[in-house]
């Protein structure tokens, strides 16, 4: 990860700056960062990571290239020290308009194998790979900020509900568009959209009609937690956000994202249990103590130097 954020830095110059400087960077002009082919990403402030899925002259369409590349990507980020929060966009003026269709064409609909049973157990293997890209998202420890502009579309919504905190524009949309293309979506929304918005009728709803969403809907159903006026409000929402997570202890926060995932799936009585076991060491931190000085001094805790994790 050091690497491809070093490799990012020196392309695109993106040592951290205050103010508009900082923000410049949240566009990454210089287009996908080697190795990768379909995302950029670069650190625009401290402990900040940013990914951005960089395929606008075809809609950030996800193509057999992002699918693998994602799963590197955020492998890459849930080890990396230097990295304590994730902000992910789509570049230009559309999200994402999901899977490649090209590629569903001409790849996912041809299967290999000898008879119908092997050419199924290929496809299941390949439906769980494809899983394999947004759940790495929920697997990375480091909270992931999702900033959506535009169309999200079919994967897209796969995509944003596998991410911690949703942020969209006022244009923005969101559909699930599966049914429309003859399939039931594979990859996460049928699991997580559920667990996201609060309504059961609204899912059902949307995942049989494929209805488009817009911005103030998302809103009111939970779907996003902010709306901004246009995309560079919103990216600078996104890296204030992810600042003033990236400003509290590693310890605190990475434990925090994992207990509130490992408490959406179980019961209140399993989520406690496993939360006092995840405390009885992580308590012991240094970074208990240098926050509570920092709260009796009614400093904020972002005056903290923690160490890296
Ligand atoms: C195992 C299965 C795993 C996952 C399954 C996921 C299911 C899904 O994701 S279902 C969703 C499929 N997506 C769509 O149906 C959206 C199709 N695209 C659009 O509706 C529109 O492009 C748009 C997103 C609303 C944007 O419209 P506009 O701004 O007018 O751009 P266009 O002129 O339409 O497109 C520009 C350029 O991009 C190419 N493109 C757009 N979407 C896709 C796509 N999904 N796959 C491949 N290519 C796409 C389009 O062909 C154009 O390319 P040119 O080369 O310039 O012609």
């Amino acid at each position: 990860m050091t690497f491809i954020v070093r490799s990012a830095i020196s392309k695109n110059r993106t040592v951290w700056l205050p103010g508009l400087s900082a923000l410049r960077t949240m566009s990454t002009p210089g287009g996908p960062t080697p190795p990768f082919t379909t995302l950029s990403v670069s650190q625009p402030a401290p402990s900040v990571t940013h990914v951005e899925l960089h395929r606008p002259e075809k809609r950030n369409a996800m193509n057999k290239a992002f699918w693998r590349e994602m799963v590197e990507c955020f492998t890459q980020i849930a080890g990396d020290p230097e990295c304590r929060v994730v902000v992910f966009s789509g570049a230009g003026k559309v999200f994402t308009a999901g899977i490649d269709l090209m590629d569903l064409a001409s790849d996912i609909l041809q299967p290999t194998g000898d008879d119908m049973a092997r050419r199924s157990w290929n496809i299941r293997h390949m439906i769980a790979k494809y899983q394999e890209t947004f759940t790495v998202i929920e697997k990375c420890p480091k909270p992931v900020v999702v900033a959506v502009q535009g169309p999200c579309i079919g994967g897209g919504v796969d995509l944003i509900t596998a991410c911690d905190i949703r942020l969209c524009t006022q244009d923005a949309w969101f559909q699930v568009k599966e049914v429309d293309i003859g399939l039931a979506a594979d990859v996460g929304t049928l699991q997580r959209l559920p667990k996201v918005i609060g309504s059961r009728s609204l899912v059902n709803e949307l995942a049989l009609t494929a209805r488009k969403m817009y911005a103030d809907e998302a809103k009111d159903s939970g779907l996003v937690s902010r709306v901004f006026q246009d995309k560079e409000a919103m990216m600078a929402g996104a890296l204030e956000m992810a600042g003033e997570i990236a400003g509290r202890s590693p310890v605190a926060v990475q434990g925090t994202k994992i207990n509130l995932i490992y408490s959406r799936d179980h019961s209140v009585a399993e989520g406690l249990e496993y939360m006092a076991t995840w405390n009885m060491s992580m308590l012991q931190t240094d970074d208990v103590m240098k926050s509570a000085t920092a709260a009796m001094e009614k400093k904020s805790p972002k005056t903290v130097a923690f160490s890296k994790l």
